[in-house]
Protein backbone atom coordinates (compact mmCIF):
# COMPACT_ATOMS: atom_id res chain seq x y z
CA UNK A 1 0.00 0.00 0.00
CA UNK A 2 1.14 3.35 -0.97
CA UNK A 3 1.89 5.33 2.38
CA UNK A 4 2.59 9.32 2.56
CA UNK A 5 4.29 10.56 5.46
CA UNK A 6 3.14 14.05 7.23
CA UNK A 7 3.40 16.38 9.88
CA UNK A 8 0.54 18.35 11.26
CA UNK A 9 0.60 21.86 12.11
CA UNK A 10 -1.33 24.50 13.10
CA UNK A 11 -1.63 28.60 13.13
CA UNK A 12 -3.95 30.00 15.83
CA UNK A 13 -6.21 27.10 14.92
CA UNK A 14 -6.15 27.09 11.10
CA UNK A 15 -4.50 23.65 10.76
CA UNK A 16 -2.57 22.54 8.05
CA UNK A 17 -0.97 18.99 6.47
CA UNK A 18 2.28 19.55 5.38
CA UNK A 19 3.59 17.00 3.10
CA UNK A 20 7.21 17.86 2.11
CA UNK A 21 7.60 16.57 -1.60
CA UNK A 22 11.71 18.05 -1.90
CA UNK A 23 13.54 14.54 -1.60
CA UNK A 24 10.51 12.41 -3.63
CA UNK A 25 11.71 13.83 -7.46
CA UNK A 26 9.15 16.83 -6.09
CA UNK A 27 6.09 15.31 -7.38
CA UNK A 28 3.37 14.41 -5.33
CA UNK A 29 0.85 10.94 -6.38
CA UNK A 30 -2.05 12.21 -4.42
CA UNK A 31 -5.60 13.02 -6.14
CA UNK A 32 -7.85 15.80 -5.00
CA UNK A 33 -10.08 12.88 -3.68
CA UNK A 34 -7.46 11.82 -1.77
CA UNK A 35 -6.42 14.98 -0.15
CA UNK A 36 -9.81 15.60 0.09
CA UNK A 37 -10.10 12.40 2.75
CA UNK A 38 -6.83 13.56 4.31
CA UNK A 39 -8.64 16.74 5.58
CA UNK A 40 -11.82 15.09 6.71
CA UNK A 41 -12.52 15.49 10.53
CA UNK A 42 -13.80 11.93 11.24
CA UNK A 43 -12.52 9.71 8.35
CA UNK A 44 -8.85 11.13 7.82
CA UNK A 45 -6.42 13.32 9.57
CA UNK A 46 -8.65 16.35 9.63
CA UNK A 47 -7.57 20.03 8.15
CA UNK A 48 -8.48 22.61 7.14
CA UNK A 49 -5.91 22.71 4.09
CA UNK A 50 -2.89 20.88 3.20
CA UNK A 51 0.83 22.38 2.30
CA UNK A 52 2.78 20.57 -0.16
CA UNK A 53 6.70 21.78 0.09
CA UNK A 54 8.20 21.34 -3.24
CA UNK A 55 11.79 22.52 -4.32
CA UNK A 56 12.41 25.75 -6.32
CA UNK A 57 15.44 27.12 -8.17
CA UNK A 58 14.49 30.53 -7.07
CA UNK A 59 13.46 30.42 -3.72
CA UNK A 60 14.09 28.74 -0.34
CA UNK A 61 11.39 26.21 -1.76
CA UNK A 62 7.58 26.29 -3.31
CA UNK A 63 4.60 26.05 -1.71
CA UNK A 64 1.32 24.54 -2.97
CA UNK A 65 -1.69 24.97 -1.11
CA UNK A 66 -5.00 23.14 -0.96
CA UNK A 67 -8.00 23.83 0.45
CA UNK A 68 -9.98 20.66 2.29
CA UNK A 69 -11.89 20.51 -0.76
CA UNK A 70 -8.62 18.85 -2.30
CA UNK A 71 -8.48 21.77 -4.81
CA UNK A 72 -5.21 24.52 -5.13
CA UNK A 73 -6.73 27.46 -3.31
CA UNK A 74 -5.07 30.99 -3.51
CA UNK A 75 -2.80 32.80 -0.96
CA UNK A 76 -2.88 30.73 2.49
CA UNK A 77 -1.49 33.43 4.93
CA UNK A 78 -1.12 31.01 8.12
CA UNK A 79 -0.68 27.89 6.20
CA UNK A 80 2.08 30.06 4.38
CA UNK A 81 3.53 30.96 7.97
CA UNK A 82 3.33 27.13 9.01
CA UNK A 83 5.61 26.15 5.66
CA UNK A 84 7.83 29.01 7.25
CA UNK A 85 8.02 27.39 10.58
CA UNK A 86 8.11 23.69 9.12
CA UNK A 87 10.82 24.94 6.71
CA UNK A 88 13.06 26.75 9.01
CA UNK A 89 13.04 23.71 11.50
CA UNK A 90 13.79 21.57 8.85
CA UNK A 91 17.41 19.25 9.76
CA UNK A 92 18.78 21.32 6.40
CA UNK A 93 18.64 24.60 7.34
CA UNK A 94 21.66 26.04 9.34
CA UNK A 95 20.41 28.44 11.58
CA UNK A 96 19.11 30.58 9.12
CA UNK A 97 15.77 32.43 10.85
CA UNK A 98 14.47 34.19 7.37
CA UNK A 99 13.15 32.50 3.95
CA UNK A 100 11.89 32.80 0.52
CA UNK A 101 9.41 30.85 -1.36
CA UNK A 102 7.38 30.69 -4.63
CA UNK A 103 3.51 30.36 -4.13
CA UNK A 104 1.43 30.45 -7.54
CA UNK A 105 4.07 32.26 -9.48
CA UNK A 106 4.39 35.05 -6.98
CA UNK A 107 7.67 35.11 -4.69
CA UNK A 108 7.15 35.79 -0.84
CA UNK A 109 9.19 36.74 1.88
CA UNK A 110 8.94 35.27 5.75
CA UNK A 111 10.72 34.27 8.84
CA UNK A 112 10.89 33.69 12.94
CA UNK A 113 10.92 36.53 15.60
CA UNK A 114 12.80 34.62 18.48
CA UNK A 115 11.71 36.51 21.07
CA UNK A 116 8.16 36.25 20.44
CA UNK A 117 8.48 32.60 19.14
CA UNK A 118 6.19 33.72 15.79
CA UNK A 119 6.23 33.38 12.69
CA UNK A 120 5.73 35.95 10.22
CA UNK A 121 4.88 36.31 6.45
CA UNK A 122 4.56 39.22 4.06
CA UNK A 123 2.00 40.07 2.09
CA UNK A 124 1.81 41.96 -1.07
CA UNK A 125 1.40 45.29 -1.60
CA UNK A 126 -2.30 46.40 -1.93
CA UNK A 127 -3.92 49.83 -3.54
CA UNK A 128 -6.21 51.69 -1.44
CA UNK A 129 -8.16 51.75 -4.67
CA UNK A 130 -8.69 48.14 -5.19
CA UNK A 131 -10.30 48.28 -1.91
CA UNK A 132 -13.87 48.53 -2.63
CA UNK A 133 -15.95 49.86 -0.40
CA UNK A 134 -19.52 48.28 -0.82
CA UNK A 135 -22.11 49.91 2.05
CA UNK A 136 -21.27 51.48 5.12
CA UNK A 137 -20.23 48.16 6.90
CA UNK A 138 -19.42 45.64 3.48
CA UNK A 139 -16.34 45.84 1.71
CA UNK A 140 -14.37 43.64 -0.75
CA UNK A 141 -10.13 43.63 -1.31
CA UNK A 142 -7.71 40.89 -2.41
CA UNK A 143 -4.85 39.77 0.03
CA UNK A 144 -3.50 37.22 -1.86
CA UNK A 145 -7.13 35.55 -1.59
CA UNK A 146 -10.50 37.26 -2.04
CA UNK A 147 -11.89 38.50 1.10
CA UNK A 148 -15.25 40.05 2.04
CA UNK A 149 -15.24 41.77 5.58
CA UNK A 150 -18.28 42.72 7.10
CA UNK A 151 -18.63 44.89 10.42
CA UNK A 152 -21.24 43.50 12.59
CA UNK A 153 -22.14 45.15 16.19
CA UNK A 154 -22.03 41.53 17.77
CA UNK A 155 -19.64 39.07 16.41
CA UNK A 156 -20.62 36.58 19.53
CA UNK A 157 -24.54 36.30 17.36
CA UNK A 158 -23.56 35.98 13.56
CA UNK A 159 -24.62 32.93 12.06
CA UNK A 160 -21.53 32.73 10.35
CA UNK A 161 -21.95 29.39 8.61
CA UNK A 162 -25.25 29.90 6.87
CA UNK A 163 -24.22 33.75 6.85
CA UNK A 164 -20.93 33.11 5.33
CA UNK A 165 -22.10 30.60 2.64
CA UNK A 166 -24.37 32.47 1.09
CA UNK A 167 -22.41 35.56 0.55
CA UNK A 168 -19.19 33.00 -0.54
CA UNK A 169 -21.16 31.40 -3.07
CA UNK A 170 -24.10 33.71 -3.58
CA UNK A 171 -22.67 36.89 -4.17
CA UNK A 172 -19.41 35.54 -5.33
CA UNK A 173 -20.37 33.11 -7.40
CA UNK A 174 -19.00 31.15 -9.15
CA UNK A 175 -15.62 31.41 -7.81
CA UNK A 176 -16.61 32.20 -4.27
CA UNK A 177 -14.79 34.58 -1.19
CA UNK A 178 -13.99 34.09 2.01
CA UNK A 179 -16.02 35.64 4.23
CA UNK A 180 -15.09 37.39 7.26
CA UNK A 181 -17.15 39.29 9.93
CA UNK A 182 -15.30 41.64 12.85
CA UNK A 183 -16.56 43.95 15.42
CA UNK A 184 -14.47 46.95 17.07
CA UNK A 185 -13.68 46.88 20.68
CA UNK A 186 -10.59 49.01 21.82
CA UNK A 187 -8.55 50.80 19.51
CA UNK A 188 -6.55 48.63 16.96
CA UNK A 189 -7.78 45.37 18.72
CA UNK A 190 -10.59 43.65 16.45
CA UNK A 191 -12.37 40.50 17.05
CA UNK A 192 -12.57 38.23 13.66
CA UNK A 193 -14.76 35.55 12.49
CA UNK A 194 -14.07 33.86 9.16
CA UNK A 195 -16.13 31.44 6.77
CA UNK A 196 -13.66 29.97 4.58
CA UNK A 197 -14.29 29.60 0.66
CA UNK A 198 -12.86 25.87 0.03
CA UNK A 199 -12.86 24.59 3.80
CA UNK A 200 -16.49 25.78 3.32
CA UNK A 201 -17.13 26.58 6.55
CA UNK A 202 -16.01 28.46 9.79
CA UNK A 203 -12.23 27.72 10.18
CA UNK A 204 -10.67 29.04 13.82
CA UNK A 205 -8.55 31.76 12.45
CA UNK A 206 -7.40 33.13 8.67
CA UNK A 207 -4.41 35.17 7.68
CA UNK A 208 -5.46 36.74 4.78
CA UNK A 209 -8.49 37.09 6.49
CA UNK A 210 -7.62 38.72 9.46
CA UNK A 211 -5.45 41.29 6.83
CA UNK A 212 -8.51 42.06 5.00
CA UNK A 213 -10.03 42.69 8.36
CA UNK A 214 -6.82 45.35 9.67
CA UNK A 215 -6.28 47.19 6.15
CA UNK A 216 -10.23 47.80 6.35
CA UNK A 217 -10.22 48.77 9.64
CA UNK A 218 -7.67 51.18 8.92
CA UNK A 219 -9.39 53.03 5.90
CA UNK A 220 -12.54 53.03 8.62
CA UNK A 221 -10.27 54.78 10.53
CA UNK A 222 -8.73 57.07 8.32
CA UNK A 223 -11.77 58.69 6.10
CA UNK A 224 -9.35 62.04 6.33
CA UNK A 225 -6.09 60.10 5.45
CA UNK A 226 -3.22 62.50 5.66
CA UNK A 227 -0.37 62.35 2.75
CA UNK A 228 2.79 60.94 4.67
CA UNK A 229 3.13 57.01 5.02
CA UNK A 230 2.60 56.25 8.57
CA UNK A 231 3.25 52.86 10.40
CA UNK A 232 -0.29 50.96 11.53
CA UNK A 233 -0.57 47.94 14.06
CA UNK A 234 -4.05 46.02 14.44
CA UNK A 235 -4.63 42.70 16.98
CA UNK A 236 -7.20 40.42 15.19
CA UNK A 237 -8.55 38.18 17.47
CA UNK A 238 -9.97 35.13 16.19
CA UNK A 239 -11.48 31.92 17.76
CA UNK A 240 -8.27 30.14 17.59
CA UNK A 241 -5.35 33.04 18.53
CA UNK A 242 -4.71 36.59 17.45
CA UNK A 243 -3.00 37.41 14.73
CA UNK A 244 -0.78 40.70 14.87
CA UNK A 245 -1.00 42.59 11.06
CA UNK A 246 1.54 45.74 10.61
CA UNK A 247 2.15 47.90 7.73
CA UNK A 248 2.35 50.56 6.21
CA UNK A 249 0.17 52.93 4.73
CA UNK A 250 -0.41 56.33 2.20
CA UNK A 251 -3.29 57.37 0.45
CA UNK A 252 -2.88 55.43 -2.84
CA UNK A 253 -0.78 52.35 -0.96
CA UNK A 254 -0.68 49.81 1.88
CA UNK A 255 2.94 48.28 1.60
CA UNK A 256 5.35 46.10 3.58
CA UNK A 257 2.30 44.04 5.02
CA UNK A 258 3.40 41.84 7.83
CA UNK A 259 1.06 39.28 9.31
CA UNK A 260 2.75 37.46 12.65
CA UNK A 261 1.47 35.26 14.25
CA UNK A 262 2.35 31.55 15.97
CA UNK A 263 2.96 28.11 13.72
CA UNK A 264 2.90 25.15 15.57
CA UNK A 265 3.90 21.19 14.86
CA UNK A 266 1.28 19.40 17.14
CA UNK A 267 2.21 15.46 15.31
CA UNK A 268 3.98 13.47 13.00
CA UNK A 269 2.43 10.36 11.27
CA UNK A 270 1.80 8.40 7.93
CA UNK A 271 -1.86 8.22 6.02
CA UNK A 272 -2.74 5.34 3.51
CA UNK A 273 -3.46 5.99 0.12
CA UNK A 274 -6.64 4.36 -0.53
N1 LIG B 1 -6.74 29.99 5.72
C1 LIG B 1 -6.19 30.84 4.77
C2 LIG B 1 -6.96 31.25 3.57
C3 LIG B 1 -6.86 30.15 2.54
C4 LIG B 1 -7.33 30.51 1.17
C5 LIG B 1 -8.76 30.29 0.97
N2 LIG B 1 -9.46 29.31 1.66
C6 LIG B 1 -9.08 30.35 -0.52
O1 LIG B 1 -8.59 29.57 -1.37
O2 LIG B 1 -9.82 31.25 -0.85
C7 LIG B 1 -5.36 31.95 5.35
O3 LIG B 1 -4.85 31.78 6.47
O4 LIG B 1 -5.12 32.94 4.67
Amino acid sequence: MNVVSFRKYHGAGNDFIVIDNRHDDNTTSITSNQRNSMCHRNFGIGADGILEIMSSSTANFKLIYYNADGHVGSLCGNGSRCAIAYVLNSPDNHRSQELTFECNGVLYHGGYISQDNKYYLYMNDVQVNNIYRLDDSNYFLDTGSPHHVQFVTNIQTVNVGEVGSELCYGRYSPHGSNVNFCTRTVDNLIKARTFERGVDRETLACGTGATAVALVAHLHDTRTVVDEVSPVSYDIEMPGGTLKVEFKASKEIISDIKLIGPAVEVFQGSYPLI
